[in-house]
Parts: C-alpha cells; sequence; structure tokens
C-alpha cells in the first residue's frame, strides 16, 4: 500500500523502474483516491491521496524515482499529518483549495487571476499567515561559491538593516563538506566585511550574525544529515514561537541544477509535519539555469510541481533584484512622457547589451554546458526584455505583471539565423576543463522580433559576451529620425534613451541641442539622472538581499512563474539545438575586444545609428 501526500514526499530516493511513483509504504487498509495524469506531469488531487503502488502515478518520460520510507521519524510525521488531516474534517476540501490555491489550470497551461485571487484568501502557508514567529534560513550548497559570495552577504546585509531580527531567525548551512559551525563562519568572514576598512560597529554585527549560523553537514541521498538539521529547526522553532506565532522555513537551493530533485526531497521531508501542524509556510527559492532547453526545464517544473505549490517556488533571477530593473515600469507607466512615444511609430531598435571583461575564470566547466545563451540571455537579458516590451498590467499583482511578461513572451517569432551572431574569445578552451573542440559559444547577438500591434518591425537586439573591453550592462532605445527634420539632427545622431543597469547606475536620454554660442549650430547632448550624483549617500541594495527579502515577504512579483519559463525556453530552444548540433558556430574573438565585428555589422543591418563623436561619462561626485 502507498500512500502520496500532496505536495509532500518522504524520506529517501531509490531509483526505480520504468514508472515514477510517489508514494510512501504504510500498513495495509487506507485506501481510494485516484492518480490524475495532466499536462506537464501528475497533479496530486486530495489530501493525503491513497494509492495502491499498482495505481501508482506514471512517470514523466525522464529518470524515474521510488520514494520509500526508512525510519521511525518519518513514520511519526506521516501519522501526525494523517490526524491532523482527519482533524480538520474533510479532505476533498483541502484538495481543491489546493487546486484554486495553485491557479494554474493545467488544461490551458495558462495561469488565472480570477482564481489566483482565490490563493490570497485560501492559502494558509502564505498568506493568512503573520510575518512573525521563528524564520529558519537553510541555505543548501552551502560550501559553494554563490553563497559565500551572494546568499551569506545578503542575508548579512538584510540583518544589518534588522530585516532578520536575531529573537527570530536561524541561518543554517548545509552541505556534503564535513566541517564545523565555526569553520563555515571562517569562511563566510572575509565575504561579509572587507578585512580592511570595516568599521567596529560593522564588527560587532559580524559576530553577531555569525552565531545566528549554524552548520549541518549531510548528504542528498540519505535522510542523517537532515535529520540532525530538522531536529535542530524544531529546537529553534520550539524556543522562539509563542501562541500566536507561525513558523516560516525558507530553503535556498545554493546548488547545481543536477541536485535540485533530491534536494527538493529533503526539503519536503524537513516541512511535511510542521506545515500542517505548525501553520506557517514553507518557501523554496531555486537558482538558474532552471532547465538545458525547453523539455528538461519542463522536467524539472513538473517535478518540482509534484511537491509544492506554485506559490512556494521562488524561481530566482537576479537581474530581477537590480535597481534599475526594478525601475522599468515605474519609468514606462508612471511618466507621461514615455507612454504615448513607446511603439514602432517612434522606437527605431531597442538594444538590450551585457557584456564582461573578463571570462569564465575557474568555471570553465560549469560553463561550458551552458555557453552565454543559457548563462545570461535566456534568463537575465529576457527578463529584462519582458519588462521593456510587456504591455502595462492591470495593476502592480505579481500575477497581473506576469501575465503580461508571458504575453509579450509568446508573442517573440522564432528566431531567424540570420539575426544570430556567436563569437568565442580566444584561449577560452584553454581552460583544462573546456573541451578542445567546444562549439559553446562565449558571446551572442541575437535579434528577437515581437509580433504584435506595438512592436511589429522593431528588432530587439540582444547582446552578451564575456571576455569583451567593458563591463557593463544597459538598455538602449533607440527613436527614429526626426520627421521633415530642418536641423539635420540625424546627421548628429537619434534621441536615445538609455538605462545603465550598471555599474554607475543612470538614466540618460540623448538629444539634440544647441549648441551654446553665437552660431546656431546643434550638437547631441543628454539629460542625465546619474543614480550616484542624485542619490547622494543613498547605498543602492544588493540584488540578492531584495529578492531574498521578497521571499521572506511572500512576495512574488521579481520571481520567474512557470509559464515565463516555458515560454522563455520556447523562444531558445531550436537555436541552441541548431548550435549544439554544429549548425551555427561561434566566430573567434579577441579577449578585450567588442566581439566578432559581425556583431556590429548585423547591428547595422538592423537599423541602429551609432552616434559617432559623442560619449556619455558616468559624473564623477
Ligand atoms: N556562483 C555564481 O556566481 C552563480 C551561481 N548561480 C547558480 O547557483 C547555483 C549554485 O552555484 P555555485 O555555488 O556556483 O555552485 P558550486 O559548484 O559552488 O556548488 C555549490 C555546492 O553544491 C554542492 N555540490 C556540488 N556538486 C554536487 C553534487 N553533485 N551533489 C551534491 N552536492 C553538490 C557542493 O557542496 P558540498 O560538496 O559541500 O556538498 C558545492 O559547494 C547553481 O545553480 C548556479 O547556476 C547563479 C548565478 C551566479
Ligand atoms: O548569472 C550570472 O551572472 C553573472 C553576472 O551577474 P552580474 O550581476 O555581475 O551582472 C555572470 O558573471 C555569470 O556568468 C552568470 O552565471
Amino acid at each position: 500500500m502507498w500512500v502520496a501526500l500532496e505536495g509532500s514526499v518522504p524520506s529517501i530516493l531509490s531509483k526505480s523502474g520504468a514508472e515514477k511513483t510517489w508514494g510512501l509504504e504504510v500498513a495495509d487498509g487506507v485506501s481510494g483516491g485516484s492518480a490524475e495524469m495532466e499536462e506537464g506531469g501528475i497533479k496530486n488531487e486530495g489530501v493525503p491521496r491513497f494509492a495502491d503502488a499498482s495505481e501508482s502515478n506514471q512517470g514523466l518520460g525522464g529518470e524515474s524515482w521510488e520514494y520509500v520510507v526508512q525510519d521511525d521519524f518519518i513514520w511519526g510525521r506521516v501519522f501526525i499529518v494523517i490526524l491532523y488531516l482527519f482533524q480538520i474534517g474533510n479532505l476533498e476540501c483541502v484538495g481543491s483549495k489546493k487546486k484554486k490555491r495553485e491557479g494554474y489550470n493545467m488544461e490551458s497551461s495558462k495561469w488565472h487571476v480570477e482564481e489566483r485571487s482565490c490563493i490570497e484568501s485560501g492559502s494558509p502557508e502564505i498568506e493568512d499567515v503573520p510575518e512573525t514567529g521563528p524564520l529558519s534560513i537553510i541555505v543548501l550548497g552551502a560550501s559553494g561559491d554563490l553563497a559565500k559570495k551572494k546568499t551569506f552577504p545578503a542575508l548579512f546585509n538584510l540583518y544589518r538593516q534588522g530585516f532578520l531580527p536575531s529573537d527570530q531567525v536561524q541561518i543554517y548551512g548545509y552541505a556534503r563538506t564535513k566541517i564545523s559551525d565555526d569553520e563555515l563562519r571562517d569562511r563566510l568572514r572575509s565575504y561579509l566585511v572587507h578585512d580592511n576598512g570595516a568599521s567596529p560597529e560593522q564588527l560587532d554585527d559580524l559576530s553577531k550574525f555569525l552565531q545566528l549560523i549554524k552548520y549541518v553537514s549531510g548528504s542528498y541521498d540519505s535522510e542523517d544529515g537532515f535529520c540532525l538539521l530538522d531536529k535542530d529547526i524544531s529546537e529553534h522553532e520550539s524556543k522562539k514561537k509563542s501562541a500566536e506565532d507561525s513558523s516560516r522555513r525558507l530553503f535556498y537551493l545554493a546548488l547545481p541544477p543536477s541536485v535540485y530533485p533530491s534536494a527538493y526531497n529533503i526539503v519536503l521531508i524537513c516541512c511535511i509535519c510542521f506545515l500542517f501542524l505548525a501553520g506557517g509556510w514553507t518557501r523554496i527559492v531555486v537558482e538558474k539555469p532552471f532547465g538545458r532547453d525547453l523539455e528538461s526545464a519542463e522536467q524539472l517544473s513538473a517535478q518540482i510541481a509534484e511537491l509544492f505549490d506554485e506559490p512556494q517556488i521562488y524561481r530566482i533571477d537576479h537581474y530581477l533584484g537590480k535597481e534599475l530593473v526594478q525601475n522599468m515600469l515605474v519609468l514606462r507607466f508612471a511618466n507621461r512622457f514615455f507612454l504615448p512615444c513607446w511603439n514602432r511609430d517612434n522606437i527605431d531598435n531597442v538594444q538590450i547589451v551585457f557584456r564582461e571583461n573578463f571570462g569564465t575564470e575557474g568555471r570553465g566547466g560549469y560553463f561550458d554546458q551552458y555557453g552565454i545563451i543559457r548563462d545570461i540571455i535566456q534568463n537575465h537579458l529576457l527578463q529584462v526584455f519582458c519588462l521593456v516590451a510587456m504591455e502595462k498590467p492591470i495593476s502592480l499583482k505579481p500575477e497581473h505583471i506576469r501575465d503580461e511578461k508571458v504575453k509579450v513572451l509568446e508573442s517573440v517569432l522564432p528566431i531567424n539565423d540570420d539575426d544570430v551572431v556567436l563569437g568565442q574569445y580566444e584561449g577560452y578552451r584553454d581552460d583544462p576543463t573546456v573541451p578542445d573542440h567546444s562549439n559553446t559559444p562565449t558571446f551572442a547577438t541575437v535579434i528577437l522580433r515581437i509580433h504584435n500591434e506595438r512592436w511589429e518591425g522593431v528588432p530587439f537586439i540582444i547582446k552578451a559576451g564575456k571576455a569583451l573591453n567593458s563591463r557593463k550592462a544597459d538598455i538602449r532605445v533607440q527613436f527614429k529620425d526626426v520627421p521633415g527634420d530642418i536641423y539635420k539632427c540625424s546627421k548628429k545622431g537619434r534621441n536615445e534613451l538609455v538605462i545603465r543597469l550598471q555599474p554607475s547606475e543612470a538614466i540618460y536620454m540623448k538629444l539634440t541641442v544647441k549648441k551654446p554660442g553665437l552660431e546656431m549650430s546643434t550638437e547631441q547632448s543628454e539629460l542625465d539622472l546619474s543614480y550616484r550624483q542624485r542619490y547622494q549617500g543613498v547605498t543602492i541594495p544588493e540584488a540578492y538581499e531584495r529578492l531574498i527579502l521578497d521571499t521572506i515577504r511572500g512576495d512574488q512579483q521579481h520571481f520567474v512563474r512557470r509559464d515565463e519559463l516555458k515560454a522563455s525556453w520556447e523562444i531558445f530552444t531550436p537555436l541552441l539545438h541548431r548550435i549544439e548540433n554544429g549548425e551555427l558556430k561561434p566566430i573567434p574573438y579577441k579577449p578585450g575586444s567588442r566581439g566578432p565585428t559581425e556583431a556590429d555589422e548585423l547591428l547595422k543591418e538592423a537599423g541602429y545609428d551609432q552616434t559617432h563623436g559623442y560619449t556619455w561619462n558616468p559624473p564623477s561626485s
């Protein structure tokens, strides 16, 4: 007999045969329920759903896993969950609540705002729970690069600003590496404050913050480490909780994506009892790249959807946490200037550009499996593209915004090979972890074309490259020439709105003015909103800091929804497969250059008119 629990899968993954079985072996006697096969995978209906092994859920076509419970610890939890469910009485009711809560119509593959409003009122673990009470932040992969460079520093900054009060928060690092609490703290120290230049106050905060961190060593395919982790979390919760408090568990997967499926399992075991009994919430943050192409991304999405509700899943894209990316919708929709001219009648072309002046630097092995399109374009730049090109959402509700993002992604036409230039910097293959004949692009320019009323005919030129001549990311909206131009402005250059995402955040508008003096001549100048100058003394938060805070607050606006992810992979998968099949080859370029000259030619062909003799320099003070 097998029991499948909604959103909850017990311990121990063991590979099974051709069938995927989410189940938990229990004593005979419980029966009923059914597994329902729907698009994108299996949805568990009702909580819990009981099914014989013979009628267990069918696989998704990929690898299959069987969950088998191995110890009393889990048994205890299952028993408690069943008791709880009987206590609340109506199992069907819970199941339908879940369905509404998810708001995802599997038949049409669409999210429905109406249903999502049920989420707001009907999702106890997301909306109805006060955002107070013990908060456990669990960083899986705590020994890794992302954790030390981004996750823990972001947590430290949040702590310093009072968002992680020590009377509520405990931070856990989890990884296989066998180190002590203090060893992890020592590893992190230099990433949290600079050795020289830290104030006594910072150092004091640092030592208090480090005391909030505990480390648990364990694997993802046995329950030992997890049991320890869970025990610790439960102790923390019972110590810090008062009667009205709820428990909050945030799992941050700072792990290679290949580990995700087994990590979800661990996370679930951690949550199963507490979720039902303590009335708190569990959220899970997953990093990009989420899949390698449409099929693998959908498979990962189906796996995670079997275990968690969409409102619990935070697919992080740190570009969505950057100040000027977050400003994009404000700029577009809160300014009368831009509303009437943001369209094909006025805009000639749009560029979204990411450049780095260093190569893959020790990450060659990882990078070579993905390439620049998967590393930067399919996620970071495409998210920026959505914010530039989407229609105005009905409101600022996360679902309204994400609905518009999906719509514009779905309006992108298939990419034409003539609209692509790929490059690979010379020396990339010298990295011992990169194969000698690697066809992986480290540079790409791709033109996206949108088939809708606003943008028909306007090329969106998306460019990203490593080992180029500078490090910057910006959005460049180039306007058309002035009709009936009496000043011959177009000879000097077109109007451009530039949003400099980094470094030196700025928004500037290139425009034609009269050259000061006695003569009547024109020149290019700019209206310049340089953040450093305009917002002196204001610290711009790090992207991760902002996004982690959003996860604690339960705000999904700046996270990627499942259907967004699918639509983004639909755009790039055919191109990626052509590259993998060797149908498209990267052109070599010199490190420190602008990339292949063919990319500049493509830019010109697309209509971009470069302003010669004009450069914008960020103000020095
Ligand atoms: N690093 C970065 O700057 C960025 C990373 N990301 C994403 O963040 C995630 C983590 O990246 P990063 O920290 O660089 O990755 P790492 O390669 O540093 O891996 C993180 C940790 O995961 C554990 N790990 C590695 N391989 C396995 C395995 N096969 N099975 C179980 N555990 C494993 C290791 O810990 P241990 O051996 O101790 O268990 C390691 O310390 C990835 O999805 C990456 O794409 C996204 C943006 C930027
Ligand atoms: O996700 C990634 O982003 C970084 C660039 O991030 P940024 O915030 O410094 O612009 C990139 O270096 C890395 O290759 C990629 O995985």
